[in-house]
């Protein structure tokens, strides 16, 4: 994986940050695909992406590896041509039939989860070299600028080996938006940070990303990273976009059993719907829309409270795990393969082996035809 990211940055490198680079004001563009299709032989990448990203929007691109996330991205870079299917900025074609701009005239800042920092230079030549636009003088101000801007001035004469690993992801964020880009596109560009320093930089990063205004797409494979940061996420498989809404729709209302075991760990039952009715061995659920046939029914680990022993569904306690902010507790009940997992934020005083009642909430209960893929 890390020696494939290393060929996509390598591959990335010639447009590097966009040369309409000036310390100038920002002004986020608006980004579109239209019917976007990309083959390598047989094999269909991308199989008509189309997806509009507003000026100043974060979008995020979720999927599994694979699914064709980075390519959407090189292709907006500009270091790909789509096989069919257009890419416009601001309105303008800019890949297509009619038109191909130079990746370097696109006005795109891109950013890797590697950072991509030459440590051969200090970390000021690393940001002024996304400047090569500007004079020495104006890029040496821009670059100072840009630094600042992420709390690294300070490091400006040191090379990228003495700083820590987060500090590097911020001198790469400072080199991406040093040239004030209309658009921003990062490929995981936290995912080598641990996860305590993560969760910081992260939300510095959004915080200085909306401070630029530049529209963004990140890409990245983590859920609850995407649910974080977006006002949008784009969720994709094979090649297409499944779904797309704000983290709040996607996680209440997905589309598919695919893309809701993205933002869940559920318990699924198997169970039959009749009449609108899902039907399982832990209980009877509205199922709107759905047609008669065999169902999975979804719920939740956050879903099920327990009761006492004669209420509600009878269950056993088969483990319980102490998890910090919550207790995991697995619960078997009868007909019902595995235990089922409670996510239980009280601290209900439970024991293994002891009978318990369990109650569903069925806002925490989706249904889907077995069917679904
Ligand atoms: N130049 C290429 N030649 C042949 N196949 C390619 C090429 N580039 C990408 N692919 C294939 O296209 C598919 C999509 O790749 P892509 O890198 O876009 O996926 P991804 O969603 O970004 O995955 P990951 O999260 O692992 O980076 C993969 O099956 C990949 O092997």
């Amino acid at each position: 994986m890390m020696q494939k990211r290393a060929q996509v940055r390598d591959r990335f490198r010639l447009p590097l940050w966009g040369q309409r680079g000036t310390a100038g004001a920002s002004i986020p563009a608006q980004l579109a695909f239209e019917n976007i299709v990309q083959s390598y032989g047989d094999m269909r990448a991308l199989d008509g992406v189309s997806l509009t990203v507003e000026p100043g929007e974060l979008v995020c691109l979720l999927g599994h590896s694979g699914c064709g996330k980075t390519t959407l991205l090189r292709i907006a870079a500009g270091v790909e041509t789509p096989t069919s299917g257009r890419v416009l900025m601001d309105g303008r074609e800019v890949s297509g039939p009619d038109a191909y701009v130079e990746p370097e005239r696109r006005g795109i800042g891109l950013m890797f989860q590697d950072y991509a920092l030459f440590p051969h230079m200090t970390i000021l030549q690393n940001v002024m070299f996304g400047l090569r636009g500007l004079s020495a003088s104006e890029a040496n101000v821009a670059a100072h600028r840009a630094l600042s801007r992420v709390g690294l001035d300070h490091y400006a004469d040191e090379f990228p080996h003495t700083l820590s690993g987060g500090e590097q992801q911020r001198v790469a964020l400072a080199r991406s938006i040093a040239p004030r880009p209309g658009v921003l596109l990062m490929d995981e560009p936290f995912s080598n940070l641990d996860r305590r320093m993560r969760d910081a930089i992260r939300d510095e990063t959004v915080a200085i990303l909306r401070e630029t205004g530049a529209t963004t797409i990140v890409v990245t494979h983590d859920p609850e990273e995407a649910m974080r940061i977006a006002d949008r996420i784009v969720l994709m498989r094979a090649g297409a976009v499944i779904q797309e809404g704000t983290s709040e729709e996607i996680y209440k209302h997905p589309v598919s059993l695919f893309a809701a075991r993205f933002f869940c760990d559920f318990n699924e039952i198997p169970g039959v719907v009749r009449g609108g009715q899902a039907s399982c061995p832990v209980g009877v659920f509205p199922a709107p829309g759905l047609s008669d046939g065999p169902a999975v029914i979804c719920v939740r680990p956050q879903g099920l409270r327990l009761k006492p022993p004669g209420f509600c569904l009878p269950g056993r306690v088969a483990s319980r795990r102490f998890l910090g902010e919550v207790d995991m507790i697995h619960i078997d009940v009868q007909g019902v393969d595995r235990p089922l997992q409670a996510r239980i934020h009280d601290s209900v005083p439970v024991k293994e082996g002891q009978d318990v009642g369990i109650e569903i909430d069925p806002k925490d209960v989706l249904v889907f035809a077995a069917s679904d893929p």
